[in-house]
């Protein structure tokens, strides 16, 4: 039965070849973040009240200004085409047949217009900037031209975060056989079949571009590092702005100051976020972040949380602390495994159904009600101890 966001998550494990699954599971290092991120949400319990009247309850907001049934927003993740043929739109559809929002990640399986022709707006383009700037002008001018709403730039990859099971499994783009994945393909031929109607097993923004050699497989860490830009700063901003005229949304910010500066350039939105654990290990859980970000930023923008939401009670909590909206990464890549565009319905619907309940039960009915007041903070010992590395959270011991 798939009733929660860990059934979804052991129904992807058994449908992906190893290294796929576990490209999209990782963190990295040990694995301190990643667990941070799901821990620190328990150290923040509810002040419920009662007898209030919960009969009519609405959890629908906007974000940038436009309506979300719901406060979740699919972030942005690449290579999410190899989990199912047309992944990215196969999510996005999924987006917005349940009123949230889709954010196409630059390293995508599908490109920019695929997404844009199949799936109705609104969407956001996740950018990270080519060290080649005639490559960014265009990925930003073709997502302007395909309609995209708001241009997310990731601010927390200087640098591919060092994930090990990567390496071990010799993860590549294309995905290679090789002496040590073989059997665990065979036993994928389920995997191997659905991937045959993909339209293609590589990022498909890049196909024209040069960057990428047509016949090798490529780690992703070796092609991100090659191409990725570590020089960008906040000067770059401007020229980002003088190229696109939408919102932009930063994606990344995990304190205060930068958050303040973020303000200052303008930006609209921005992201609290360790990239679910995948970067820098030993940053704080997001949702620790939070409060320190909120209050830095003092309403002048939006201020989205992300980072290991896989509870409808994990969204509330940070409605509470003062997020817009949450964004979530693994939790619908495991419904797309599992069943594609119905997948990660399910998962919209898994956790909006928890947000709704937890909502009545608290004595909150609308998210507008929601403030620090209906958390308790006080009851808890202040630390997320690091519990495991990251193997063994794929393990199911944390
Ligand atoms: C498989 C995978 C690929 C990702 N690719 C990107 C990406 O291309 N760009 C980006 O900004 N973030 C990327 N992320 C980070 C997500 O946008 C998001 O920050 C993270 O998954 C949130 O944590 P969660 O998985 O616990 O929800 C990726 C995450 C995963 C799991
Ligand atoms: C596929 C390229 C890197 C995507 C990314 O940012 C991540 O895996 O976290």
């Amino acid at each position: 039965m798939l009733i929660n966001i860990e059934d979804l998550r052991q129904r992807a494990r058994r449908r992906l070849p190893k290294a796929v699954f576990e490209y999209v599971e990782s963190g990295a290092e040990d694995g301190y973040t990643l667990n941070a991120n799901r821990r620190g949400f328990e150290r923040y319990l509810f002040r419920a009240r009662s007898l209030v009247d919960v009969s009519a309850r609405d959890q629908s907001t906007t974000v940038l200004g436009q309506k979300l049934s719901t406060p979740l927003i699919l972030g942005p993740t690449g290579l999410a085409g190899l989990l199912a043929p047309w992944g990215e739109v196969l999510a996005a559809k999924a987006a917005a047949s349940r009123g949230s929002l889709f954010t196409l990640s630059t390293m995508s399986i599908c490109t920019i217009e695929e997404v844009a022709a199949a799936a109705p707006p609104p969407l956001w383009f996740q950018l990270y900037v080519w060290k080649d700037r005639g490559i960014t002008r265009s990925l930003v001018e073709r997502a302007r031209a395909a309609g995209y709403h708001a241009l997310c730039l990731t601010v927390d990859v200087p640098e591919m975060g060092n994930r090990e099971l990567d390496r071990r499994n010799g993860f590549s783009v294309p995905p290679r056989l090789t002496f040590t994945n073989v059997l665990d393909i065979f036993r994928h031929l389920g995997w191997v079949l659905r991937m045959s109607s993909s339209p293609r097993a590589t990022f498909g923004n890049f196909i024209d571009t040069g960057s990428l050699a047509k016949k090798d497989a490529v780690s992703v860490a070796g092609f991100t590092n090659r191409q990725f830009d570590p020089s960008i700063s906040w000067k770059d901003l401007e020229w980002l702005r003088s190229i696109w005229p939408g919102p932009v949304v930063l994606k990344g910010i995990s304190c205060a100051e930068d958050a303040r500066l973020a303000v200052e350039h303008g930006v609209e939105a921005l992201i609290v976020s360790n990239h679910g654990g995948r970067q820098l290990d030993f940053l704080p859980a997001a949702i620790d972040v939070l409060p320190e970000v909120v209050d830095a930023v003092q309403g002048r923008a939006e201020v989205i949380l992300d980072g290991g939401i896989r509870r409808g009670s994990d969204v509330v909590k940070a409605i509470a602390l003062g997020a817009r909206a949450c964004m979530i990464g693994r939790p619908f890549l495991y419904g797309l495994a599992a069943n594609g565009q119905a997948g990660v319905e399910l998962t919209l619907d898994i956790l909006s159904k928890e947000i709704d309940r937890t909502l009545a039960l608290i004595g909150r009915p609308r998210l507008s009600e929601l403030d620090r007041s209906a958390l308790r903070m006080d009851l808890l010992p202040s630390t997320t101890e690091p519990r495991a590395p990251a193997l063994r959270v794929l393990d199911g011991a944390a």
